[in-house]
């Protein structure tokens, strides 16, 4: 048994859970319509991180721990309002490590006036390692290297970045960080992601600590990132290493899927904001790749 959960409750949960065998039948010709608003047996809702001082200004950022931004922080709030206009509530959370997940999760919490819920804090659910691209600015690493290069370092599904080295500016203040102490040792520090070497290290998370608690009835809330949500969506949809690429996950919009009883979506995501607004945000993500 793989020892993921940091947090006692979870390590309990752990203890019970064997391994659970990971089903993919979801395919594109069962979504939209009025499929969408079925209600499924289960339910889960993820929700992408607010802005991060680092998203702010266009930052490669990864492992790297950024503070939600000003904007960020209204974000998390209007999340914890979506789902409260939803009704929607929760019996546990999962986040990861780093900081601007767990802010968007308690401001989401708060917001939303939800009772306490035990929170579950992995490294699995981080984002993924930006490797030697961590703190460089997007749009002038693509002027640099051209937009197809920064669109295949940020986007493939399996060509990772460039390696983050030892005398990398953030190496230290990533391997040295205490709150890793237990999770990992120094030489399981991954030097940089692609999306696939994401997907590797959640997906166990997903299969042994998350799916059990869902299939134990739990309504389960995951505030996580881009990339280690779009790992998520991925196996959930069962979308193609191609069509992955065209992904964008707008931060701080909650999405929901009502599943059925194994844990097959009965349609795709759906997110909890206006759809054009969406739209505009999963835009501006794509585009923060882009040469200004
Ligand atoms: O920099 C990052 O860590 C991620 C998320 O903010 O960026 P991208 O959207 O480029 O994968």
């Amino acid at each position: 048994m793989l020892a993921l959960a940091r947090n006692s409750w979870c390590g309990q949960l752990l203890c019970r859970v064997a391994n659970i065998e990971a089903r993919c039948p979801f395919s594109k010709s069962s979504s939209g319509g009025k499929q969408a608003e079925k209600k499924g047996k289960y339910r889960i809702v993820m929700v992408r991180h607010g802005e991060s001082e680092w998203n702010q200004k266009n930052l490669f950022c990864g492992w790297f721990d950024a503070k939600l931004s000003e904007k960020g922080q209204q974000e998390a709030c209007a999340a914890g309002k979506a789902l409260k206009d939803a009704k929607i509530e929760f019996d546990v959370a999962h986040t990861s490590v780093l900081t601007r997940a767990q802010e968007t999760l308690r401001a989401a919490l708060k917001s939303s006036e939800h009772k306490k819920i035990p929170v579950c804090t992995t490294w699995r659910l981080n984002e993924r390692h930006y490797g030697g691209l961590t703190g460089l600015n997007k749009a002038e690493t693509a002027k640099k290297f051209g937009e197809e290069k920064v669109k295949i370092w940020r986007r493939s599904f399996d060509t990772p970045p460039p390696p983050m080295e030892k005398d990398h500016e953030y190496y230290a203040c990533i391997v040295e960080d205490p709150r890793y102490k237990d999770q990992l040792k120094p030489e399981e520090f991954p030097k940089s992601e692609s999306l696939k070497l994401t997907i590797e290290r959640t997906l166990p998370y997903w299969n042994e600590v998350i799916v059990p608690q869902i299939k134990d009835g739990m309504r389960v809330l995951i505030a996580a990132h881009g990339n280690s949500l779009r790992g998520v969506v991925k196996h959930l949809e069962c979308i193609s290493d191609k069509d992955i690429m065209s992904l964008n996950l707008p931060t701080g919009i909650p999405f929901v899927y009502e599943l059925d009883e194994s844990l097959k979506p009965l349609a795709t995501l759906k997110f909890l904001g206006d759809p054009e607004t969406v739209k505009k945000a999963m835009e501006s993500v794509a585009n923060q790749g882009k040469a200004k």
